[in-house]
């Protein structure tokens, strides 16, 4: 029986003119982390959360949040996103110039670091830093926007990147980012990832739905 994968919701879908009732809204409908995409219209064309937005949500609920960092150079943005309440640390490798030392300066700062994949990104460039990974996420549509398509090819990369942890013994949770529903998350999961990050299919319908919405995710099934 497949594992039951922790569900990310990403507040790029939610209202923005309600994010901390947002927040509160999602961990009430059973979420496991809030997913926080971080663009700046430069690394990707669309601008989106500053620091100061995640620590005026802090308060709003207990969850882990899930940075998603989407600027170039990442860098300098590190802590003031952590020093803001971010948990989790996500960055492309296109993003700086020193993946390995970036990585590093995540888990020194006491944050998770995570590395993220674009569809175009090999996975080579992960058996160089997988020792410095808590968390790699696998780009399932081109980062910048929700409400995309999923790219089917993800499924193929989500099985190689499974056997890539497994036969190094990483314990790196294993993350999957946009276009994800219903109708793919079971695939997902049964090519081996265990966290699902998900915008339009959790916010869609309002509050009252975000619950039916998170159980059908985490209930998919290949
Ligand atoms: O990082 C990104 C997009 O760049 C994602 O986190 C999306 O925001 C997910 O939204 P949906 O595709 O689930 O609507
Ligand atoms: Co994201």
């Amino acid at each position: 029986m497949a594992n039951t994968p922790l569900i990310c919701p990403s507040i790029l879908a939610a209202d923005f003119a309600k994010l901390g009732q947002e927040v509160a809204a999602i961990e009430a409908a059973g979420a496991d982390w809030v997913h926080v995409d971080v663009m700046d219209g430069h690394f990707v064309p669309n601008i989106t959360i500053g620091p100061d937005v995640v620590k005026a949500l802090r308060p709003h609920t207990t969850l882990p949040f899930d940075v998603h960092l989407m600027v170039a150079p990442v860098d300098p943005w590190l802590e003031a996103y952590r020093a803001a309440g971010a948990d989790i640390l996500t960055v492309h490798p296109e993003s700086g110039p020193h993946l390995h030392r970036t990585l590093g300066r995540i888990r020194q700062l006491g944050a998770r670091a995570g590395v993220v994949l674009n569809p175009g990104t090999p996975l080579t460039v992960l058996e160089e830093v997988i020792d410095l990974v808590d968390l790699v996420l696998l780009m399932s549509v081109n980062p910048g926007f929700g409400g995309q398509s999923f790219i089917d090819s993800a499924l193929t990369k989500i099985e190689r990147t499974r056997a890539l942890l497994d036969a190094a013994g990483s314990t790196a949770h294993l993350q999957v980012d946009g276009g994800v529903t219903a109708l793919n998350a079971g695939a997902c999961v049964a090519a081996g990832a265990d966290a699902l990050v998900a915008g339009t299919a959790v916010f869609k319908g309002g509050p009252d739905a975000y619950a039916a919405n998170i159980a059908a995710l985490k209930g998919a099934r290949a």
